[in-house]
Parts: C-alpha cells; structure tokens; sequence
C-alpha cells in the first residue's frame, strides 16, 4: 500500500476496476463525457461504484456539467467530483455546495502562470490538479497522456490540496513525483494500451511504480 494518494482514472470495466482496487489505488475515476473513449453511461457506473469500499474514493470526471447531468453522475454512488472544464470559480463553489462532495478542479498547465490560475479557486474547490494543457480544438481537455514540464511545480507552493495528472505511466511517474512532491498523482492513458482500454498489468505496475516512491 502506497502512502501517497493514487487515482486510477477512465475505468469502465469490474475487472480494470478491481486491479485498481488490488494496487491499492485511492481513489477511481469514472469519466462521464461523452466525448471521451472512456464515457461510462450512467447505469454501468451505478454497477461500478457499487464495488467500490468505503476507503476508496470514486471520483466523476466531467467537463462543465449542467446540475441535471451532476446529479446524475453523484447518484451512481461516487464520493467526490473532478471538473475538468472552464467552470469559474462561482461555478465550483456552486457544484460543491449543491452535491455536498469534495470538489476537485483540473488546472490546464503549460507555463507557470498556468499553475497560478488555480489560486481563484481557494474557497471553492477542495483539491486542485494540475494536469498537462491540451492543444487548442483538442477533442478532450484531459486523458490525452500529455505532461507538462515538472520542474514548475518543484518551486511552487499549491494554495490547496493537489494532485498531478498528464502523461504519467509506470516508467515516470517516480520521477515525476521526485520531482514535484505530489501527494497524489493521477493517470488515465499511461495504464492503457489503446484509448479508452484499460490494461490491468499497466494498472498494477503503475501502483508498484508508486508504493516504491
Ligand atoms: O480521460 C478522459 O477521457 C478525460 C476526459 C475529459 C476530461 C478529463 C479526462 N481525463 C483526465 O485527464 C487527466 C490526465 O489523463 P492522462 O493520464 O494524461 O491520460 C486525468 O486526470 C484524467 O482524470
């Protein structure tokens, strides 16, 4: 068991979710948007989180969800939501004070000022994540195993909670974490082998990866 946080994101299946949960993952990503190869619809997510134990988090990835589509995503049964959108801070603390969860917020980064966009979302968000920025007209604004330059959080001081996400795999992500310090680390693509599978040995080696760090 690793003493840092680990989330396993974009997982679709009892059987991708179940490795995670035997590494010793934290928390599990469900993605609801349906432009992504990870969306799960609504009902096999209810089947999902239901195999979820109580100390480990399910988390519902979306991007700039209407309160219609929030409440259905809380009410498959997970613990926390990640906004992976441009939701304003107003809108962040909104979402968290109408589903009573812990709110994540995702922070697109490329260059430093990226990294202090996030400091608008003290009050309102519970745990920022900084994950790598996509091109402009991308399909997805996350989950596209891009990473951004490390090296501009290791002289950073996050004003919340954090994590680290994009592009991490089993190869980098103990430097990655030697690196920033991040007490969480998130991956999607990098325990895949084609987008939207999930692989359950890329699963296990990733916890490994992160236990030794
Ligand atoms: O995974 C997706 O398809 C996705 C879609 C929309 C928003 C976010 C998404 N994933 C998140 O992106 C990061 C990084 O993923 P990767 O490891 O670089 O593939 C991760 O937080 C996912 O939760």
């Amino acid at each position: 068991m690793s003493r840092l946080a680990t989330k396993i994101c974009g997982l679709s299946t009892p059987e991708t979710l179940d490795a995670a949960l035997k590494g010793g993952a934290s928390h599990v990503g469900f993605v609801f948007f349906p432009k992504s190869p990870r969306h799960l619809d609504f009902d096999r997510a209810i089947g999902l989180a239901s195999r979820v134990p109580p100390h480990v988090t399910g988390v519902a990835v979306m991007v700039d969800p209407d309160d219609a589509f929030l409440a259905q995503a809380v009410a498959s049964g997970v613990g926390a939501i990640q906004l992976h959108g441009k939701e304003t801070p107003d809108r962040v603390a909104a979402v968290r004070t109408r589903f009573g969860l812990p709110v994540w917020k995702a922070v697109s980064v490329k260059t430093s000022a990226d990294l202090d966009t996030g400091r608008a979302y003290v009050g309102a968000a519970d745990l920022l994540l900084y994950d790598a920025k996509t091109p402009e007209g991308a399909a997805l604004p996350g989950g596209m195993g891009l990473r951004f330059d490390w090296r501009l959080l290791s002289a950073f001081d996050p004003p919340l909670p954090w994590g680290l996400s994009g592009g991490l795999d089993a190869d980098n992500v103990a430097e990655a974490i030697a690196i920033t310090c991040a007490p969480l680390v998130d991956v999607s693509s990098g325990v895949e082998s084609a987008p939207g599978i999930k692989d359950v040995d890329k699963i296990a080696a990733f916890c490994k990866a992160v236990s030794r760090s």
